[in-house]
């Protein structure tokens, strides 16, 4: 299923990544690297690390400890790299209400660099894309929440990031749209980008992933390829790891 160009250097290197959050540790010595072209799933329990890890990832977080690399440049010394070479899905997306879907790719397109007619090409070839051209003058206020969902993932997308940070892609998608997102991050994953995608249904990672990650108590606990024909495997991992530390009588309510 992957499309790894193992001579390229890394698209994300994690070194020894600590970050603590209202005086807890929530990701403690996490070391993680991901090569193009690789989608890596990120799975845990509530309160495991992820959303603390993507966001680490997508620069809005900063380490307390460790170093980040993107495309073999340091990426806590170099911040603004994430516009040019990261998209990303936030958990809860956020929209301007009084801005229509088209306007929303424009802001995202300019803040990117983008302008004039490659940003109005990006633009459209995004709404086509995402199966959005029927919202584009919609404002981003009325929408439904699976379409501000894809709104969120269209704005990710606009620039061709060689890195797409997902935060649960599939909340609130129909499972049309979910079929359809997991094409769109195969495709992606094709054409050489690479994804970090972090989500509470395993069957997402078994559908479309080629790496697992799970995260316990803020620690990277797995790190291994998925096998699409043994989703059983995967899921026992996931609870063995999940279960950890839960009392028996837990186990049984
Ligand atoms: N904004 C915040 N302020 C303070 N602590 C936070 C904040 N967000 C998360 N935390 C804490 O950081 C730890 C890790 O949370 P994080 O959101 O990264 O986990 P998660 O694996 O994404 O969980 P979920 O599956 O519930 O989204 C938790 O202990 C959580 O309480």
């Amino acid at each position: 299923m992957t499309s790894v160009n193992s001579s390229a250097p890394p698209v994300l290197q994690l070194d020894h990544v600590t970050r603590s959050r209202a005086g807890r540790v929530a990701v403690q010595d996490l070391n993680l690297v991901l090569p193009p072209g690789q989608v890596l799933g990120l799975l845990g329990v509530n309160g495991a690390g992820k959303s603390t890890t993507l966001s680490m990832i997508a620069g809005a977080l900063r380490p307390d400890e460790g170093a980040i690399h993107l495309n073999g440049e340091d990426f806590l010394e170099r911040p603004e790299l994430a516009r040019r070479l990261i998209g990303w899905l936030p958990e809860r997306a956020p929209v301007w209400p009084e801005l229509t879907v088209a306007e929303h790719l424009d802001a995202h397109g300019r803040l990117r660099g983008l302008s004039g007619t490659a940003l109005r090409e990006a633009r459209e070839a995004t709404l086509e894309r995402l199966e959005l051209q029927p919202l584009a003058r919609r404002l981003a206020g009325v929408l439904s929440q699976g379409q501000r969902q894809r709104l969120g993932l269209a704005c990710a997308l606009l620039h061709r990031p060689a890195l797409l940070v997902l935060d649960e892609p599939a909340n609130a998608l129909d499972p049309v749209q979910v079929t359809a997102l997991r094409t769109l991050i195969r495709e992606q994953a094709a054409a050489g980008a690479s994804v970090v995608l972090s989500t509470h249904v395993l069957v997402e990672v078994t559908a479309v992933c080629d790496r697992v990650a799970i995260l316990h108590e803020g620690r990277l606990r797995h790190d291994g390829p998925v096998r699409a024909d043994d989703h059983a495997a995967l899921e026992r991992r996931f609870f063995e790891i999940a279960m950890q530390g839960v009392a028996p009588a837990a186990h049984a309510a």
